[in-house]
């Protein structure tokens, strides 16, 4: 199970500006490719959302950007910082990551899995503040009331907002997120659509945003990565016109449903 949630390691990153970048990306865990070659360019301070079907290597990409596999062809780095099997090589960058397991302490209450995040990568703030922190992300994230429940006493989608409310409060530099509403109802799905939003427009972090859901991908990322079935290089989509409208009326908007029908059709090209 990936326990890996905050990846911390500290010195200044030399390139700034520079996002994460892949170089000819090649994942094999053993029986053939399952991820690229892939060529990536994603500057920092942008929301990426990633696209494809079920086993096109998602995952494995989120993994790699985390610096949790062992071994990937190809290179792959965040701020000009090369990523190898434990994070960033010597910068001080932050990356958080929601796995699609959610990656709980079941030992810990909601809130202790907050503070030992917190603890973690920020070790330099108070305890106070910190504390403070875990419980207004928990209050955003809508659970207030349940910070002394232990995730066997909490729901799927509580325990993945617990997750949700653990990676932004520790506010990294790089956050992957896979499919990180999927255990969530419809309304409480779009509340943190707005909240990831609103967030982000405060302190942008570079995300990396895994979804099975066309809409979702279109409503939050500014580009939109499609990996495809078999390995082989991404469709990079631009998604800026919709990215750039007011969060109430994407929906409504003729980009939006443009840039809709535009990704289904290559999405069953693709198939
Ligand atoms: N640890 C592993 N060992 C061997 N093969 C793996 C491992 N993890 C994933 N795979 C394989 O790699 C491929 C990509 O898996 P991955 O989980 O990255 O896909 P995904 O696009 O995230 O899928 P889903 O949408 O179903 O979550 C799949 O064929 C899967 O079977």
């Amino acid at each position: 199970m990936e326990k890996g949630v905050v990846i911390d390691s500290r010195h200044t990153a030399e390139k700034e500006g520079q996002g994460l970048v892949a170089r000819a990306l090649t994942v094999d865990y053993g029986e053939g490719p399952v991820l690229g070659p892939l060529d990536l360019d994603l500057p920092e301070r942008g929301i990426y959302t990633v696209l494809g079907p079920s086993g096109s290597g998602k995952s494995t990409l989120l993994r790699a950007a985390a610096g949790l596999l062992p071994d990937f062809g190809g290179s792959l780095s965040y701020g000009g910082r090369p990523i190898g099997s434990a994070g960033v090589a010597g910068a001080d960058i932050r990356i958080g990551l929601v796995p699609q397991n959610y990656g709980l302490l079941p030992w810990q209450t909601a809130i202790a899995n907050v503070r030992t995040a917190l603890k973690i990568a920020r070790p330099d703030e108070s305890r106070a503040r910190r504390g403070a922190a875990a419980l207004r992300w928990l209050a955003l994230t809508g659970l207030s009331g349940l910070e002394g429940r232990y995730p066997r006493a909490l729901s799927g989608g509580q325990q993945q907002r617990v997750a949700i409310a653990r990676a932004f409060a520790i506010r990294p530099d790089l956050l992957l997120l896979d499919e990180p509403f999927s255990a969530l109802d419809a309304v409480t799905r779009e509340d943190l659509q707005r909240l990831l939003l609103e967030s982000w427009r405060q302190q942008p972090s570079t995300m990396l945003f895994v979804t099975h859901d066309v809409e979702e991908a279109i409503l939050l990322g500014r580009k939109i990565v499609m990996l495809t079935a078999a390995a082989g290089p991404p469709v990079l989509i631009d998604n800026e016109a919709v990215f750039s409208l007011a969060d109430e009326d994407k929906r409504d908007h003729d980009a939006f449903h443009e840039q809709t029908r535009h990704i289904r059709r290559i999405m069953r090209e693709r198939r």
